[in-house]
């Protein structure tokens, strides 16, 4: 099994590490290797996804990736800042379907900024389209306004836009993971107001017809958010496009305590994958060791039971973490009165000693 490393900037270096040494202390004898993407692939290769990374992470069976960006870079062009790494890696690998559980380890009801009565329990899966949207919609750019009130002034525009097979896969993704939990599908969308999304909406009452077994509704977006700090445990399965998931990912990593712990994996059509914390390079803390490495090991465990079959070991890994959470350690961001705080390698060390 060769796993591709791909750590980053910030603190993506700090978290793979622990993520790492999790792995290795699970005595299989996985192939690891390592190279630089995002703004460490910019300054040793003059491009934030080098060739060789790219091709490393194309010929392994998985890879772990930690974060990029870093305020540093963001003057740059666009096609040479650290974010283009992990955009090209999932339009490169076809990675449309990403996979985002927010779990609350009871021990952490505290941590969250919700009441604990709203979140305790909380298990939601928010699936994100991850290769359209938006995101990646053409054209692109800056350019003299062609008509309206604005007309001949300069205008920024970027193109919002599904094509039916791309709602239809991450529609079926949805369906089929609801079937194994709590068999409910709320999509989340902007049909009131946009055509892209009246789309979506359409296309996925369309495929839900296979799946009889399963509930679904339809929301609208910023009702979405608001009911996932409301009432959370009312969802089960969130599917969305790739913007309002990336909004909507980042509110729900609260409801778990911090966005250190919520991992994700990032799939394409035969579960070959990408597995990353939800959260970016964190430039305020890095090199400070005091990084939550949680949603990193976590995202291994991912990659263990949907990439590698290896479903026993990422129960280890997951039995791991939680048993730490209940010796009480806690990194900064998840630090209560009554624990005890600890850094980055030292997490990293409770959880490698935790594995039985
Ligand atoms: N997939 C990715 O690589 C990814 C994801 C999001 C943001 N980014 C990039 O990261 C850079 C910083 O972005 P940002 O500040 O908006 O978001 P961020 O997620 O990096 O940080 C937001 C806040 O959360 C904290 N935080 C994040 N991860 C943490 C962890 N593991 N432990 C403890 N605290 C943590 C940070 O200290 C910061 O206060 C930008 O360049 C952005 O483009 C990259
Ligand atoms: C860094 C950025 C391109 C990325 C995104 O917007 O998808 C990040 O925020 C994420 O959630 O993975
Ligand atoms: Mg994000």
């Amino acid at each position: 099994m060769k796993i591709a490393i791909l750590p980053g900037d910030g603190i993506g270096p700090e978290i793979t590490a622990q993520a790492v040494r999790v792995l290795n202390a699970l005595g299989e004898n996985f192939e690891m290797e390592q190279a630089d993407v995002g703004g460490a692939g910019y300054a040793a290769h003059g491009h934030p996804l080098p060739p060789a990374s790219l091709a490393l992470a194309k010929g392994a069976d998985a890879v772990l990736f930690g974060a990029v960006g870093d305020y540093k870079y963001d003057t740059l062009e666009r096609a040479l800042r650290p974010e283009q790494a992990i955009l090209g890696l999932r339009r490169e690998l076809g990675l449309f379907a990403n996979l985002r559980p927010a779990i609350l380890y009871p021990e952490l009801a505290g941590a969250s900024t919700l009441k604990p009565e709203v979140v305790s329990g909380l298990d939601i899966l928010i699936i994100r389209e991850l290769t359209g949207d938006i995101y990646f919609g053409k054209p692109r750019g800056v350019r003299e306004c062609p008509d309206g009130p604005f007309k001949g002034e300069r205008e920024g525009f970027d193109t919002m836009r599904y094509a039916e097979s791309e709602i239809r896969r991450i529609a079926h993704v949805a369906f089929q993971a609801a079937r194994k939990r709590g068999k409910r599908v709320t999509s989340v969308d902007k049909a009131n107001v946009l055509e892209t999304f009246q789309f979506w909406r359409d296309i996925v009452t369309e495929v839900h017809q296979d799946y009889a077994d399963v509930e679904l509704e339809h929301m609208y977006v910023d009702n979405a958010a608001m009911q996932l700090v409301r009432a959370p445990k009312k969802f089960d399965v969130i599917v969305t496009g790739n913007m309002f998931g990336d909004i909507l990912s980042d509110c729900a990593a609260m409801l778990t305590g911090s966005i250190g712990m919520l991992p994700s994996a990032s799939l394409d059509a035969n579960n070959k994958g990408l597995y990353e914390p939800s959260h970016g390079s964190a430039p305020d803390i890095a090199g400070k060791g005091i990084a939550n490495p949680l949603a990193t090991i976590l995202s291994a465990a991912m990659m263990l039971r949907y990439s590698l079959n290896m479903a026993a070991q990422a129960d280890r890994i997951e039995a791991a973490v939680k048993q730490v959470l209940a010796q009480g350690l806690r990194t900064p961001d998840i630090y209560e009165a009554g624990t005890t705080k600890v850094g980055t390698a030292e997490m990293g060390d409770a959880v490698v000693n935790a594995l039985r």
